[in-house]
């Protein structure tokens, strides 16, 4: 009889470290930051920079801290003109995710602290990242639309720069506030894979940069951060509000996966969800069209229905974005904007506590098996 290895397939449940940063509850369906239970943060006006803050440091930042951080945070935000450039030669039709895993990679290469791996270092690549990548994000959007890069505004927040960027337009107020609130609700989630890419990769003392970009490359894949985009992609293939049980239906019968449903750990409703749909039907109203969300609503009960499914934090946030005019490939990036802030604070608290992170395989292959010589094959 093979020895029990106590293998988990996926480490379902694998308890791999410790951790001060989030909380994670999914019977209840609780999300904690630092103690904070997300809607208390949500419903209490916290700002994106804010929880940003409480990640990397485990506290709020009193009225002083705050303002230098958001300041700090903003001065940030341009991009060395080499990773510009490499930006415009680019294909226009990259998929938006590797450009973002590309130009993470190569702005390493002209940070300051390139080389430098003291705490306060490190801290400082990390605010350059939670900066810049939003301008990676909307320049290379831009650039694909053959419209120049639009230079970043300080006094904006980082949910208005976002917008400011894109469109080389100030966002509307309900814009900037369900952006912020979308900023904050992606920040962390304990370790989820691309979080727990960049831990691997930080526990080997590699740098930063090198573990967001493993971070980045992570998020991408549509089990994980890239199923915002595929759930606007079926929304869209649906069509027609008629059609959604009748395609769900035939889905579900050929086994296929529906976007924005279940979760590792999640067996109740994903509070992060609760505010999504809350946002989905404003922005749906605000824009005039609440189809999608209607939509969505209808293929979320029946999914319910039928598999004890609930919607994750990427179902909802579709048509929030799309209502608001996003771009669909741009989801997936913008998940990235805010996720950037939990996985610097993971990869900080990696360094700060580090162990090479190395487990086994339960070996099934072959064994005892007798060489040939090439001669004899
Ligand atoms: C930000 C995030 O990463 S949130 C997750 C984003 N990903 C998605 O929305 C993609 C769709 N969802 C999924 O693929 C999965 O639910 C995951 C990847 C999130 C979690 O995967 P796991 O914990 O490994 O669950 P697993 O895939 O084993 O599913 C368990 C059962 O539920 C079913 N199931 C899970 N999710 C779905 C889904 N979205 N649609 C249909 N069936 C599903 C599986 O087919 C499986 O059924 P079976 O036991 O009859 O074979
Ligand atoms: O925790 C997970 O496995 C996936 C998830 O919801 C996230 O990363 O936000």
């Amino acid at each position: 009889m093979a020895a029990d290895t106590g293998f988990k397939a996926g480490l379902e449940d694998v308890v791999a470290n410790t951790s001060e940063i989030c909380f994670l509850d999914g019977k209840e369906g609780r999300l904690i930051f630092q103690g904070y239970d997300i809607h208390d943060l949500v419903n209490g006006g916290a700002t994106f920079e804010e929880v940003v803050y409480l990640l990397w440091h485990g506290e709020l930042p009193s009225k002083t801290e705050l303002k230098a951080f958001t300041e700090k945070l903003a001065s940030e935000r341009s991009l060395p003109e080499p990773v510009l450039e490499m930006l415009k030669r680019l294909p226009k039709d990259a998929n938006a995710m590797a450009v973002l895993r590309t130009a993470v990679s190569h702005l390493g290469l002209y940070d300051p602290d390139d080389g430098d791996e003291s705490i306060e270092a490190n801290l400082r690549k990390a605010a350059r990242l939670v900066a810049k990548i939003p301008t990676i994000v909307t320049s290379f959007e831009r650039i694909r639309q053959g419209l120049e890069p639009v230079a970043p505004i300080p006094e904006l927040s980082a949910a208005a720069s976002f917008f400011y960027q894109l469109r080389g337009e100030r966002p509307s107020a309900f814009e900037e506030k369900a952006f912020n609130t979308a900023l904050i609700l992606h920040a962390d989630h304990e370790l989820n894979a691309s979080t727990f890419s960049a831990r691997v990769t930080a526990g080997t003392l590699s740098d930063m940069y090198s573990a967001i970009t493993s971070a980045i490359g992570t998020l991408k894949g549509p089990l994980h951060g890239g199923a915002n985009e595929q759930v606007m992609r079926m929304l869209l293939e649906i069509g027609e509000k008629d059609q959604a049980l009748s395609w769900i239906e035939e889905a579900l019968a050929n086994k296929k996966k529906i976007m924005g449903f279940g979760h590792r750990v999640y067996r109740t409703e994903d509070p992060r969800a609760t505010h999504l749909r809350q946002l989905s039907k404003q922005a749906g109203e605000l824009a005039g069209e609440t189809k999608w969300f209607e939509m969505s609503q209808i293929i979320e009960q029946f999914v319910k229905e039928k598999k004890g499914l609930n919607a994750n934090v990427d179902f909802y946030s579709a048509s929030t974005y799309y209502a608001m005019g996003i771009p669909t490939h741009l989801y997936t990036p913008i998940f990235a904007c805010s996720r950037i802030s939990g996985w610097t604070a993971h990869v900080l608290e990696q360094y700060r506590n580090n162990r090479l992170i190395r487990p086994r395989a339960e070996y099934v292959g072959k064994v005892d098996r007798k060489y040939i010589p090439i001669a004899e094959r």
